[in-house]
């Protein structure tokens, strides 16, 4: 079985997220089923609240699951030390980095981390992901400069580039449309579907570009609170699932056009 068939899919199953402090536990979503396969671009919609981030986060494993499974092809993620996990999956998150000195080639270049030897040297292969997420990020002009020199949005791109770099069968990005400019938004969308299927990587993100989403991607988890709805778009829309996201007295969605009306 070669490394594409071991790896076919991002599945939870009864998944409930959320935090525990000591005493007690906070359920923040629970039933969750997602299913990307490779190749897929798949968006979690939701209102504000409603446990996106917190999802994002308990996928990457950087906050545990209140209960239920998380599996890369056949393999629970529990059981995945974190230097394997590091080739599997790369996140963004929208917390500030502690490492804004850095250039932007240097961030971009931490991406490659989990495969340079001890002394973190970078090999030419290592050098060619670096140049290539730098690329497609339109970052070239930037690579030099300092990341506390970027914009919020020059920064976004320049970590969606690490991500890029880091070159995981799986890429988790916590609303990395945020701070884009329209066209960044659709341009960086497009190219990360683009990137899903030509690469045939699983690229899982957050957002309130619930149009957008309905246009590009391939799957869409919609957090309402209840059931959850996984599915393609229009079979969302056929459930009627985004009628029910916002009070119909403020917001209604058209179907025909897959667009919100005020
Ligand atoms: N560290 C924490 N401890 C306890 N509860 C938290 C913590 N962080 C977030 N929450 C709560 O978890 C819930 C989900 O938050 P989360 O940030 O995942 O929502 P979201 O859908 O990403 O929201 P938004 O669209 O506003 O970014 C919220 O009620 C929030 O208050």
């Amino acid at each position: 079985m070669d490394s594409k068939e071991q790896h076919i899919t991002l599945k939870t199953e009864n998944l409930s997220i959320g935090y525990t402090s000591k005493n007690s536990e906070i359920l923040v979503a629970k039933n969750i089923d997602l299913n990307a396969q490779l190749g897929e671009l798949v968006a979690i919609i939701g209102i504000n609240g409603i446990g996106k981030s917190t999802l994002l986060r308990t996928l990457a494993q950087v906050q545990p699951k209140l209960a239920g499974t998380i599996k890369i092809g056949e393999t629970d993620l529990n059981n995945m030390k974190s230097f394997d996990l590091a080739s599997e999956i790369s996140v963004v998150l929208t917390e500030p980095i502690a490492s804004k000195n850095l250039t932007v080639i240097e961030l971009v270049a931490l991406g490659r981390q989990p495969y340079t030897n001890w002394l973190g040297t970078l090999s030419e292969q290592d050098l060619a992901k670096v140049k290539e997420g730098i690329t497609q990020m339109e970052l070239g002009s930037l690579q030099h400069k300092k990341c506390h020199e970027l914009s919020d949005g020059q920064l976004q791109r320049a970590m969606i580039a690490r991500a890029l770099a880091q070159d995981t069968p799986v890429i988790l990005l916590d609303e990395p449309t945020t701070h884009l400019d329209l066209y960044h938004k659709v341009r960086i969308l497009k190219l990360l579907k683009h990137i899903a299927k030509e690469t045939d990587k699983i690229i899982i993100f957050t957002t309130h570009e619930i149009e957008m989403a309905i246009r590009l991607c391939d799957e869409i988890l919609l957090l309402d609170g209840h059931t959850n709805p996984f599915g393609k778009p229009n079979e969302l829309i056929e459930k009627k699932a985004f009628e029910r996201i916002f009070p119909s007295d403020t917001i209604t969605f058209d179907p025909d056009t897959g667009s919100f009306r005020i």
